[in-house]
């Protein structure tokens, strides 16, 4: 997300002797270990033990086992309850499991909520593994875009955003017996509107039991209350629980101790202003100092990983031969699953891995082999920049991490056997870190959990949450909302409205994608709108390929802008895919099409990533009636079509070009500039509508396109009521 130009992708300069020296200098001060348990070796390699028999012997040596019947015991008489646990303790993989077996999910699945994909999708793995089940079969998971799970399925980790979707289809969650939100300390939004519909789901199906402050009346509701009676746990390793337990009316705690493995922790001596350096010497220290084991570094985003993965790289072929391969693995959202999966991967043998990861790693997964954690200390916070700057927008902004997740990242080390954790940063700054992070519903827009709540006939201005939501952010999604059509005059959702709530789209874009059928250009917009929800960039762009990037590009190059230049590539990428034999169902050799991307400087991933996308739009579309085949096809009057579709749902983000050569949002008040990456940069068009706003030294308009005043002016800003 952040692009600003600053990133330095060139490798550091420095050889590793100096390098080495340096590491010396930098005496990286042990501290003492914060908890040491005495725990035996949980992989039991006796002959004829079988990887089952040692998985659930582990089981049976996690923390959490010793207070099996204690929680379930507790989970069953309460109707929430907050756990407490140590990372590692056994929280995710085993709660779901002894669930299971206590028959409490006898009449409905148990879904477990982590704030992100990756976490929901490894998990599931290792539970199947765990209950030797082939995933999706018994335990699956579902993610926006990608659903592995079945009639069989009884235990279902999910996305937050993925349970407020299914709310839709479901408003209380009949087909659950127990929803477990897990990494609740998070407090993303999603996370927040979730646990406030949830005291509202708790008080209608278990009316007859409690009065909703937590407790219930024991054994005897089973036997006389409704047949499928809900339950909430609250799970989190570094939880506020107070609050949580009272939000749910004094709701009780339990408190799971002991981690399974000890972690030592580190400090630097001094701050270390350039911690993608200091990263880079660690990582070496570690790897000529200390015994096997691979190195897990948290960074805050894609351009310090690959700018830390390019110097790791560069020192790492001057290594004296005897020393162990380094294998680098970069993790970050926008890679695409199947990349992501790699991380999982053991590493070849004579080869330290050493994980280059945003925050997605940062709880709930275990990736087997890290002893080592280096924690940078930063992350990328999404916040609402809206006031001051009219029209706002949500940006990524690096700050310093809380003291949650300073624990959590060490607790990373820890999974499997002892480790260590290098923070790079002194004790005294992390003593002044705050606890945890302010809740999104008070940094974030609000916009698509704003439509989302309006479709279960909830005013989110109305609701009650743990922390009220932002009162400029309420105004602003209000406004969004009715600028899209989806909202009336009266605040009331309209058939537009609940239409795009379908869509598993940004609202906006949904919306366009419905105007589309107006405008007869349903299959560009699809194609396009894929695209643009792909979390990784369809141009590949860093400053060392930036001019053969260009020259590749050019072809592709639309003269209205971002917009049809990326329909371009995808007609080519298409053609690619055809002439490759990839029609008709068949899968067109990957090599090949990976071959293609690389030479026109596109990105294979996203390009993979947009087509599954719009394979599932396309079925949305289909239930909907909307006929998703619906092409202009006509090359003169399709920029035309396309584009009016886009301003309709983009409305918000259109400018108009100053006497002085600059932009100004035409609904706010920003002055914007085109960012380098646009195919618009150095041109002057009267009116333009972008994709998103960045901001970084100033505010930047990405994916752009030339448009008129009049797509603007004929936008139906007024006459929604009912439409
Ligand atoms: N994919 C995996 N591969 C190997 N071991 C695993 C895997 N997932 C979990 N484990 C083992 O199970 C232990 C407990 O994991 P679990 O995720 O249940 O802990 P937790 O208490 O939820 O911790 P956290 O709050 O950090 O997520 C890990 O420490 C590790 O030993």
């Amino acid at each position: 997300m952040d692009d600003s130009g600053d990133e330095n992708d060139s490798p550091r300069k420095d050889s590793v002797q100096s390098l080495t020296a340096k590491l010396d200098a930098q005496t990286l001060t042990p501290l003492r270990p914060k908890k040491k348990l005495k725990v035996a070796n949980v992989h039991p390699t006796g002959p004829g033990s079988s990887k089952q028999a040692a998985i659930q012997e582990q089981r049976k040596q996690l923390p959490i086992s010793r207070g099996r019947n204690a929680i379930i015991k507790e989970i069953r008489e309460n109707d929430v309850t907050v756990l407490v646990g140590e990372t590692g303790s056994g929280k995710t993989t085993q709660i779901p499991q002894y669930l299971l077996d206590s028959g409490l999910a006898r009449n409905g699945m148990i879904a477990v909520t982590q704030p992100r994909r990756v976490a929901a999708t490894s998990l599931a793995s290792r539970v199947a593994l765990e209950t030797q089940s082939n995933l999706g079969s018994l335990v699956g998971y579902s993610v926006r875009f990608s659903d592995c799970s079945s009639e069989k399925t009884k235990i279902k980790f999910v996305t937050d955003g993925m349970l407020m979707r299914e709310l839709l289809g479901d408003p209380e969650l009949e087909r659950y017996s127990v929803v477990v939100v897990d990494e609740a300390h998070e407090r993303t939004l999603r996370t927040d509107v979730v646990l406030a519909r949830l005291k509202e789901i708790l008080k209608k199906r278990n009316s007859s039991q409690t009065d909703v402050k937590g407790k219930g009346k024991g054994k005897e509701r089973e036997a006389s209350g409704p047949t499928n009676p809900l339950r909430v746990v609250i799970m989190s390793a570094t939880l506020d629980a107070e609050k949580f337990s009272s939000f749910f009316g004094n709701a009780k705690i339990l408190y799971v101790q002991g981690r399974q493995h000890p972690v030592a922790i580190y400090h630097t001596a001094a701050p270390q202003p350039d911690y993608v350096d200091a990263a880079l010497r660690t990582v070496f220290q570690i790897h000529t100092d200390q015994p096997p084991g691979d190195i897990l570094v948290f960074l805050p985003g894609q351009e310090d990983i690959e700018s830390l993965d390019k110097s790791i790289q560069l020192y790492a072929k001057r290594l004296p031969p005897d020393t162990h391969n380094i294998l680098t693995c970069p993790l970050y959202a926008s890679l695409p699953p199947a990349h992501q999966q790699q991380i999982f991967l053991p590493s070849p043998k004579g080869t330290r891995k050493v994980i280059l990861a945003t925050n997605i790693a940062e709880t709930s997964v275990t990736i087997p082999g890290v002893r080592y954690v280096i924690d940078s200390g930063k992350c990328k916070e999404k916040r609402w920049v809206g006031r001051g700057i009219g029209g706002g927008f949500d940006t990524l902004l690096t700050r310093d991490i809380t003291k949650s997740s300073a624990w959590q990242r060490t607790g990373r080390a820890g999974r499997e056997a002892a480790g260590s954790c290098f923070r790079l940063y002194t004790e005294e700054a992390f003593n002044a870190l705050p606890l945890s992070a302010e809740p999104e519903i008070q940094r974030c827009s609000l916009t698509s959990s704003m439509l989302q709540l309006k479709c279960l006939d909830q005013n989110l201005e109305d609701m009650e949450f743990m922390e009220s939501p932002d009162m400029d952010g309420v105004a602003q999604a209000l406004t969004t909302l009715y600028l899209l059509g989806a909202l009336d005059d009266k605040k009331k959702l309209t058939p537009l409205g609940r239409q795009m709530a379908y869509f598993p789209l940004e609202p906006p874009l949904a919306r366009a994608l419905l105007a589309s059928q107006e405008f007869g250009c349903t299959s560009e917009v699809l194609s396009i709108v894929s695209i643009l929800s792909s979390s990784s960039k369809l141009f590949v762009d860093t400053s060392d390929t930036r001019d053969a990037a260009r020259d590749a590009n050019s072809k592709f190059r639309h003269i209205s802008g971002d917009h049809l230049t990326m329909l371009n590539v995808v007609r080519a990428y298409e053609e690619v895919l055809q002439s490759e034999g990839g029609a008709d169902g068949k899968k067109a050799p990957k090599a090949a099409l990976k071959d293609w991307c690389m030479r026109q400087y596109v990105s294979h991933r996203c390009l993979t990533e947009a087509f599954e996308i719009r394979a599932q739009l396309r079925d949305l579309c289909e239930k909907q009636k909307i006929d998703w085949k619906v092409s202009c096809g006509d090359k003169r009057g399709e920029e035309q079509a396309i584009l009016r579709s886009l301003v309709r749902g983009l409305v918000q983000n259109t400018a108009f070009l100053q006497p002085d050569g600059r932009y100004k949002q035409v609904m706010g008040r920003s002055i914007i500039k085109i960012h380098p990456g646009s195919s618009l940069c150095d041109k002057k068009v009267p009116a333009v509508v972008y994709d998103e706003l960045v901001y970084t030294t100033q505010v930047y308009a990405r994916g752009v396109s030339a448009i008129t005043r009049n797509y603007i002016a004929e936008v139906p800003v007024t006459n929604h009521r009912g439409s």
